[in-house]
């Protein structure tokens, strides 16, 4: 046998069934990572394009035609012995039904069932971006405790699944009874992340923590400071922090700013050009914040990105 090259390129697809399910295929147990789960795909070939490489890999393991393909992620990971580039895409529709043509096992599972799978340790940052959605809301500066309820509870109720409480005008006991309402009413469908200290956090298992960056610095080197079942993550602004965010297991990062925004007009922005380098080169979803509108979506998706935060381009015009 061949010694193993030292950096490989693999495609790789979520491919999601109309329930919402996710095809999970077994890898053979004399290969690398064997005998773990994963999602189909494989090496490109030297010159393949990747989606060519994807629609060939799928074919060849499940005997599918993809037709419908949009990018997810891209993960750089190194293992002990091997370091892998993994693009990642959902394919939402194909032609034919799904066997292991290699005669690899399969199953089907929901977002949630992947948490309790065992996947090749680079696939963490994949479940998560399954799981999350496209949009992440932060609540608009605004000191009216009523209206940001009301606010937050017609979001959810509209769809929104991820929203950070954030309301640096309210006093901490007006932000905690808003959070604790929250909590309490949001349907389970919506994950609410709060701002603030370690043992707010602790009091409300319910909830998930949204770091600044000067809390992510000091949380540097240690362990990660809430349970992997709850929401962690941090905002950042450079490719240190979306390092150190990694490092801490944060589950997602904000990227700040992307463009001017008018509510932080004296940061420089990171320009677009920039902000795909650094999300190329993190291995967590990152959402671009800053000056980011919901037709921005499609590019920051083309372009590696998780999907938008925004506090001004997402909430009904009548909040602001
Ligand atoms: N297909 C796939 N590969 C993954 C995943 N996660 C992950 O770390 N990898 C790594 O990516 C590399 C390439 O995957 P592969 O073994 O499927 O490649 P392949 O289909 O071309 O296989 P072959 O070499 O037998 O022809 C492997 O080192 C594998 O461990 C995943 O979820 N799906
Ligand atoms: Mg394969």
């Amino acid at each position: 046998m061949s010694a193993l090259p030292k950096s490989v390129h693999v495609a790789v697809a979520v491919i999601t069934a109309a329930d919402g399910k996710i095809l999970l295929t077994r890898r053979a147990s004399d290969k690398h990572q064997g005998g773990l789960w994963e999602f189909p795909g494989g090496k490109c070939e030297p010159g393949e394009p990747v989606r060519a490489a994807l629609a060939r890999e799928i074919r060849e393991e499940l005997d599918i035609e993809i037709t419908t393909v949009e990018p997810l992620i891209s993960i750089p990971y190194q293992y002990p012995d091997l370091h892998v580039l993994l693009e990642v895409f959902r394919v939402t529709s194909f032609t034919g039904k799904p066997r292991g043509a290699e005669g690899q096992p399969m199953q089907w599972v929901t977002p949630g069932q992947l948490d309790e799978i065992p996947l090749p340790a680079a696939n963490r940052p994949i479940v998560r971006a399954i799981q999350l959605p496209q949009q992440y809301l932060v609540t608009p500066d605004l000191s009216d405790s009523r209206q940001l309820y009301q606010g937050v509870m017609a979001a959810a109720a509209g769809g929104s699944r991820l929203i950070q409480l954030r309301t640096p005008q309210l006093e901490r006991a007006d932000y905690l009874k808003l959070a604790d309402r929250l909590l309490a009413d949001l349907p389970d469908t919506a994950m609410l992340l709060l701002k603030g200290e370690l043992p707010d956090l602790l009091t409300r298992p319910q909830a998930g923590w949204h770091l600044t960056s000067a809390q992510l610095r000091a949380f540097a080197g240690q362990e990660r400071p809430l349970p992997a079942n709850r929401w962690l993550a941090a905002s950042c602004h450079d490719a240190e922090e979306l390092a150190l965010a990694q490092a801490l297991g944060c589950d997602f990062a904000t990227l700040s700013p992307v463009q001017p925004t008018a509510s932080h007009p004296d940061a420089p922005a990171l320009g677009l050009e920039l902000a795909t380098k650094l999300t190329a080169a993190a291995q967590l979803p990152v959402f671009w914040l800053g000056g980011m509108q919901a037709s921005d979506l499609e590019h920051v998706c083309a372009s590696g990105g998780q999907g938008i935060a925004a506090i001004r381009g997402l909430w009904e015009a009548e909040l602001l």
